[in-house]
Formats: structure tokens, C-alpha cells, sequence
């Protein structure tokens, strides 16, 4: 780095010095805090995005958002040249910028780093970096703090694309790589093309009239309402009111983590909806889950969660495989990715379907890198955050197979089974979980198999769950194993919590520290609702025991 280039640091880092008593720290989705203390977060991780684009000479993308958090928090993430997240590699470098103190340790820390990494400031490609943000006020006030820390690296080029939703940068950005089509116009022809072919696809006989004309959605008063709007408008097949699009607050009462934490109807939804078809976004809408209201008394819905489209997917996905199926020798490898949220009823009908489950720990990045083993990998967190990667291998076998199968009998089953898992490779997000696109894709797998929601819903019943935080001294206290359903720390707490799980008929019960919020988190399940709340309740008083505010230490 030569003097230049530190002095453009050291200028820019006078605008945006750290806040007191802040530490941060890059957690299961990024930075996030109180929009007031993140401005010099966010022009650190301008300089952090600008340093991994010339690395990897290639378009890296930055998300100004908080997701469901309330609307005074926002958060910053990193797009990597695949669209999927900052390598997490590059973790440890973006907490350590993040929390320096001084100018010069700013410039020293980010000297270092470029020799270790080996950026060359004058490679042949220059940085360049998306900017996405979601709706939130605070929103403009960081997207010119990313800016200028983006352009205190010389030669960087910083392009706003306005209000976005998260999926759509990461989509933006790995198309940008691929060298294929990437505005914002490409993502929703792309969506609502390969949309039309799968209904286009639908077989004769059908009976997709049974699955109920109308789709309400709940956007969460946040960036998926208008990103809708504009998608609806480019599809004739489907009859969608929005719900929620801005004339309240965002994530407040409404959106995809209320609906699925509360199990109650988000603010808008009542005794008119009953039966109907519904489904909630997120503040950035890369999270997505559906509900109905079963009665017109009270405010309770029937949540049909991440684990349920999840199950949808596989379902469909492998029947089109069954339907291809082949005498030649490619045998392509489905495989699902769960977290231990995963309802355990999910994964049992999952398994029963002959489908392989693997487990990993919680945070979308690591069930990513775990479904990209596959040909087709299908991850989901129970909360609506997932997708399908298909592997470019795959692909190509799977585009030989269609032009293979049209010269010699187009038109056949077979043919439609390899069209449409090709439309699926395209109107699911390869790079991220994408709330819209999941969306019309359970739309479209609703039509051709001719459910309604509740049909859906019927394909298994939950087991009754509950989730509940301890507020602990030192979350770090607890350290997990074997995708974080067995806890290794404090020692002697597994045993305790495997003598509690062992009353309960069906009981599965495990803590983790939270990787978004200083807390515990404890989950259980078991055969009634009443043992689920009982078993996490004594769950939560052994957490306090061994770590709670007041003993302190490991107990
Ligand atoms: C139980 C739960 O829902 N955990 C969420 C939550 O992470 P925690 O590390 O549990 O705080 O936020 C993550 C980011 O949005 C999301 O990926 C994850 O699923
Ligand atoms: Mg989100």
C-alpha cells in the first residue's frame, strides 16, 4: 500500500471514527446494531468490499439492511462473486477493521492484510461494487458512508442500485460474474418466464382450480412490497393482493419472523382471510413462510414454515426425477440441508421419502456450502430462509438430456420432467434465499399438483416446538458439537439436559449461543405442546443454573 492510498484512508476515516464502548462483530448475516452507532462499520466494510473485488477481480456487492430486526437497527453484508456470502475467511479482518480505534491502526491492519492476501492495487481490474439497501430510513445516511470508504481505495468504482432486496443484489451480482444478463429488469423477466413455463408445463387434467385463486402476501411494510408489485405485473397466472406495503411500520406486528415466532396474524389479516391462502416476506425479503386462518375466531393461524416449502421442493424435484429417470449411467444426487430447528417430523418425512438429510449449524452460509455438494441440493431453514443450487454439471447433463430427448420425442413426459427442472434452475435463486422466487415457485408446484394450502399442510403434522432466550453472563460460555444439538460447554449441562429430554415421549431438546443477539437460545419438541413448553422451560432453568446473570461462571 503506498503512501497515497494511506493518506485517502487516513482523510476518510476523520468522517467516521468508531463509536465508544461499540464492539461489533460480523455475525451469522453481517454487521447489525443501532442505525446511529453503524456509520463507521459501514465505510470499513465500503474499504473491506473494494479490498475483496480486487482480490478476487471481480463485482462484490454491499447490502445496507437489518432484515426483520426493528426499523431503528440496520446491518451491513457482503455479496462475494458468486452472489453468495463474504467468504468466512474474511470474518476475523472485517471485526478487527470494524472495531480499530485510530487512524493509523486502521492503516496497519488493512497493510497487513493486503500482504498477507497479496492485493494488488494495480491489477488489471479496478474494484467495483453494487450497493443495495433496503427501506429503512437510516438506510441513505450509510449508503454514503460505504461509499466513501469504497472510494478512499483508489480507482474503485461504487455503483448505487437504489432499493433492493437482498436477494436481488446477490442474484445481480453473480449474474454480473457470469457475464449474463444482471439489471433488476433480467432478474423479473427471468423470474416470471420460467414461471409461465412451469404452469405452461402443468399436465393436462390438472387440477390446479382446487388450489384457490388468491395469494395474499404480507411484505413486512418493507422492500418486498414494491419488488411485488412490479413482479405482478409480469405474470398472468396468478392473482396476488399485497398486504402491508409500507402504510405501517416495518417488521412491526407483520412479516415472515413474527409470523413464524408468534403463530398469530401479522397487523391486516382477520376473520376475512379465513381459508385463504397467505404468506409473509421479511424486512428484505430473502425469507419467506405461508399461513392460513383456520377460524374467524381469534387471531391464531396455521404456519406453514420453511421446513414445509422445503418439503414441497423435494417432492416435486424428485418426481421429476423419477419421471427422467434413465437407463444411462447418471445418477444425479439429491440431497436436503437442515439446521436442529428443523422440525423433526420434516425431517422424518423427508427421510421416509428416501431423501438423504444432512445437518448444519444455524446461519444460511453454512447450509450453502453444505448443498452445493450435490447435484441437487435443497436447504432450508425452518424460519423461510433457503433455495435449490443445482450444480453446473448437472445443468449441462440436463440441457444434453432436453435436446437429446426433443430430436427423439419431444413432447414426451420425459422431455416436460427435463424442462421443467430447468425452469426451476431458473426461477430459484442460485445465490441466496430469495422470498420471491420461492414464492412463485411454490405457486407454481401448488397448480400442478392441485393442493390447496391445506392440503399442503396435511403432508405431515408438526410436532408442537418451543423456542425460548436466556439472558446468560457470558454467552460464549457455551460451545456446541454435532451441527449444535449436543452442548460441549459448560461441562456436565448435556448430561443434565439429556436427563430432562429422556421424561418426554418424543422429547428433543439443545442450547446454542445466538450468533445475531446476546442470548442462549433453547429449543424443544415433544409429543404434546404442554410437554414442548415443559421440557423447554426446565431446559432454560438448568441454562440459568449453570451460567445464569446471577451464579455467573459454569456453575
Ligand atoms: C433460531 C433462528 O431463527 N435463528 C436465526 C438467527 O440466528 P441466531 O444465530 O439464532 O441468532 O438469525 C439468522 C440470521 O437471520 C438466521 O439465519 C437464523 O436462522
Ligand atoms: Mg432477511
Amino acid at each position: 500500500m503506498n503512501a497515497n492510498q494511506e493518506s485517502l484512508i487516513v482523510a476518510a476515516y476523520a468522517k467516521f471514527p468508531v463509536p465508544q464502548g461499540a464492539k461489533l462483530s460480523y455475525g451469522t448475516s453481517g454487521f447489525r446494531a443501532d442505525a446511529l452507532i453503524l456509520e463507521s462499520t459501514v465505510f470499513r466494510v465500503g474499504i473491506l468490499a473494494a479490498l475483496r473485488s480486487l482480490k478476487t477481480q471481480s463485482v462484490i456487492g454491499l447490502m445496507i439492511t437489518a432484515s426483520h430486526n426493528q426499523v431503528s437497527d440496520n446491518g451491513v453484508k457482503v455479496a462475494d462473486p458468486s452472489g453468495g456470502m463474504l467468504t468466512q475467511g474474511w470474518e476475523p479482518f472485517a471485526d478487527a477493521i470494524a472495531n480499530a480505534a485510530t487512524p493509523e491502526e486502521l492503516v496497519k491492519l488493512i497493510g497487513e492484510f493486503v500482504k498477507k492476501e497479496n492485493i494488488s492495487f494495480d491489477g488489471p481490474k479496478q474494484a467495483e461494487i453494487l450497493l443495495g439497501r433496503d427501506t429503512r430510513p437510516s438506510g441513505e445516511s450509510l449508503l454514503e458512508a460505504a461509499k466513501q470508504g469504497i472510494n478512499s481505495i483508489a480507482g474503485s468504482l461504487a455503483t448505487d442500485m437504489g432499493l433492493v432486496t437482498t436477494p436481488q443484489l446477490h442474484w445481480i451480482v453473480r449474474a454480473r460474474n457470469k457475464g449474463l444478463k444482471a439489471t433488476e429488469l433480467d432478474y423479473f423477466e427471468q423470474l416470471s418466464s420460467s414461471f409461465r413455463c412451469l404452469i405452461d408445463l402443468i399436465p393436462n387434467g390438472s387440477k390446479s382450480g382446487e388450489t384457490g385463486d388468491k395469494l395474499i402476501v404480507d411484505s413486512a411494510n418493507g422492500v418486498g412490497a414494491e419488488k411485488l408489485e412490479n413482479l405482478k405485473k409480469m405474470l398472468d397466472s396468478l392473482v396476488i393482493e399485497v398486504r402491508n406495503s409500507g402504510e405501517g411500520i416495518l417488521n412491526e406486528g407483520v412479516g415472515a419472523d413474527y409470523v413464524q415466532k408468534e403463530k398469530v396474524v401479522p397487523e391486516g389479516f382477520g376473520p376475512t382471510d379465513v381459508g385463504i391462502r397467505c404468506a409473509s416476506l421479511d424486512g428484505d425479503a430473502d425469507r419467506l413462510v405461508y399461513f392460513y386462518v383456520p377460524s374467524d375466531t381469534g387471531n391464531k393461524i396455521v404456519l406453514v414454515d420453511g421446513d414445509k416449502i422445503l418439503t414441497l421442493f423435494a417432492i416435486f424435484v424428485k418426481e421429476q426425477l423419477s419421471i427422467l429417470d434413465s437407463d444411462d449411467s447418471y445418477h444425479p444426487r439429491l440431497g436436503v440441508v437442515q439446521t436442529a430447528y428443523a422440525n423433526g417430523a420434516s425431517t422424518d418425512y423427508i427421510k421416509q421419502l428416501g431423501l438423504q438429510v444432512v445437518f448444519t449449524a444455524t446461519g444460511v452460509k453454512h447450509l450453502h456450502e453444505e448443498a452445493e455438494k450435490y447435484d441437487i441440493g435443497i436447504y432450508f431453514e425452518a424460519n423461510g430462509h433457503g433455495t435449490i443450487l443445482f450444480s453446473e454439471s448437472f445443468l449441462s447433463w440436463l440441457e444434453i438430456r432436453n435436446s437429446d430427448l426433443s430430436s427423439k420425442s419431444k413432447g414426451s413426459e420425459q422431455q416436460k420432467a427435463a424442462l421443467r427442472l430447468l425452469a426451476v434452475s431458473k426461477l430459484i435463486n442460485q445465490a441466496v434465499g430469495d422470498a420471491l422466487s420461492c414464492l412463485l415457485l411454490v405457486e407454481a408446484i401448488l397448480q400442478h399438483m392441485g393442493w390447496s394450502i391445506q392440503k399442503w399442510n396435511e403432508l405431515y403434522q408438526d410436532l408442537p416446538s418451543r423456542q425460548l432466550k436466556v439472558k446468560v453472563a457470558d454467552r460464549t460460555a457455551v460451545t456446541t458439537a454435532n451441527a449444535e444439538t449436543v452442548a460441549v460447554k459448560p461441562p456436565g449441562i448435556q448430561e443434565v439436559i439429556n436427563a430432562e429430554i429422556a421424561k418426554y415421549p418424543r422429547g428433543r431438546s439443545f442450547i446454542r449461543p445466538s450468533g445475531t443477539e446476546d442470548v442462549i437460545r433453547v429449543y424443544a419438541e415433544a409429543s404434546t405442546q404442554e410437554a414442548a413448553d415443559s421440557l423447554a422451560n426446565s431446559v432454560a432453568k438448568l441454562v440459568d443454573k449453570y451460567l445464569g446473570l446471577g451464579l455467573g461462571g459454569s456453575g
